[in-house]
């Protein structure tokens, strides 16, 4: 990845930027019956990435992979633990207010909407809670209701609603303060074929007629397929790909990974031909060329590091991709 100047910022093409932003979990796990011990998840592993005003980039990876954790810092709800953050050149978990003006949040696993309230008074609600122009909330929300074909279920109770009803009705909720930036997580899951179409269809015009900023998760390759051009993928916390979606394949076909477990922890192993890409204790794991044969890298580390035991893994990112794929067709997915 390019190398990013800490204090150089553009507002247009750095809209979101994120420079080496990690965030480490401090949990306690259970070691035995009555033990328990103090261990630390880094859910994201220093991430740099910065997106333009305007684009829509499909965020993806397998479970508990750090999407769900950075979209979280990227709304202000967590704090980095280090790294540098900005939306719209502020810093959300310290503004988180004044953010809040700024963007939308639409979680798929969860409503933002009030479940016993009919949609209109949710609405209402949010009209006073963003303090919203009456003629700007009056506009948008009778193009959400047009658009994403509400109108019949204004005067519905959120729980009575379908999960794609209610689904679209969150996506207008997110919308009715005219947010420049739109973070939907799994906003397709669930969802039957005529629904999806609908949602897919409805951010496409979103994007296309106000320039609104799209940030995507998805297990769903065709939500990215029909509206990203650029594609994140994030593993282990770190991000693995940063591209158009055609050269997903290429990438994670050209990488094989060695896993190397030392006798102690050692800073990283530096030989030519390899990178370390991911550290946990004695254990490293290092990418090569899956072009090329791993016997000369396997004979320099048994040489020159204490060497236990190590294991070649096939790219790890085309498997994350078959998944997702599989997925995608509907085919069982292994975990
Ligand atoms: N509050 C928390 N405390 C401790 N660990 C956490 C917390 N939130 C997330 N994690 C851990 O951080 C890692 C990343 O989780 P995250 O929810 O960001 O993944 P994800 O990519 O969104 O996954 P999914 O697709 O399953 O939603 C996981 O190992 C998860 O268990």
């Amino acid at each position: 990845m390019e190398p990013v100047e800490p204090d150089v910022m553009d507002p247009e093409n750095d809209f979101i930027d994120l420079r080496d932003v990690e965030k480490v979990f401090d949990v306690r796990r259970r070691t035995g019956l009555l033990r328990r011990e103090k261990q630390q998840v880094r859910a994201v592993d220093g991430i740099t990435f910065r997106v333009a005003r305007g684009e829509m980039v499909g965020y993806i990876g397998p479970n508990g992979a750090g999407k769900s954790t950075t979209i979280k810092m990227l709304t202000g709800i967590l704090t980095p633990t280090g790294g540098r953050l900005r939306v719209a050149g502020i810093d959300p978990s310290r503004e988180r207010t004044r953010l809040a003006h700024r963007i939308g949040v639409v979680f798929g696993q969860r409503t933002t909407l009030w479940w016993d309230l009919p949609l209109r008074d949710s609405y209402r609600l949010m009209h006073r809670m963003y303090r919203i122009p009456d003629a700007r909330y009056r506009e948008n929300l009778d193009r959400c209701v047009e658009l994403l074909d509400l109108g019949a279920l204004l005067d519905v109770p959120v729980r009575q609603l379908s999960l794609g009803q209610r689904m679209r009705g969150d996506i207008a909720a997110a919308l009715l303060h005219d947010p420049e930036v739109l973070y939907l997580d799994e906003p397709t899951i669930g969802l039957d074929v005529v629904s999806k179409a609908k949602v897919r269809g409805f951010l496409r015009d979103l994007n296309a007629e106000r320039s609104t900023t799209v940030l995507l998760t998805t297990h769903d390759l065709t939500d990215i397929e029909q509206l990203c051009k650029r594609v994140m993928v994030i593993d282990h916390g770190r991000l693995m790909y940063d591209g158009a979606l055609g050269g997903l394949h290429e990438v994670g076909a050209s990488e094989r990974t060695l896993v190397v477990d030392l006798e102690r922890e050692l800073p990283p192993i530096e030989l030519e031909g390899s990178r370390v890409v991911r550290v946990e204790g004695p254990r490293q794991w290092l990418a090569f060329p899956a072009s090329s044969s791993a016997a000369p890298l396997v004979a320099r580390i048994a040489a020159e590091y204490p060497l236990v035991d190590l294991s070649v893994r096939e790219p790890d990112i085309e498997a994350v991709i078959a998944r997702m794929y599989g997925e995608a067709r509907g085919e069982p997915a292994e975990r």
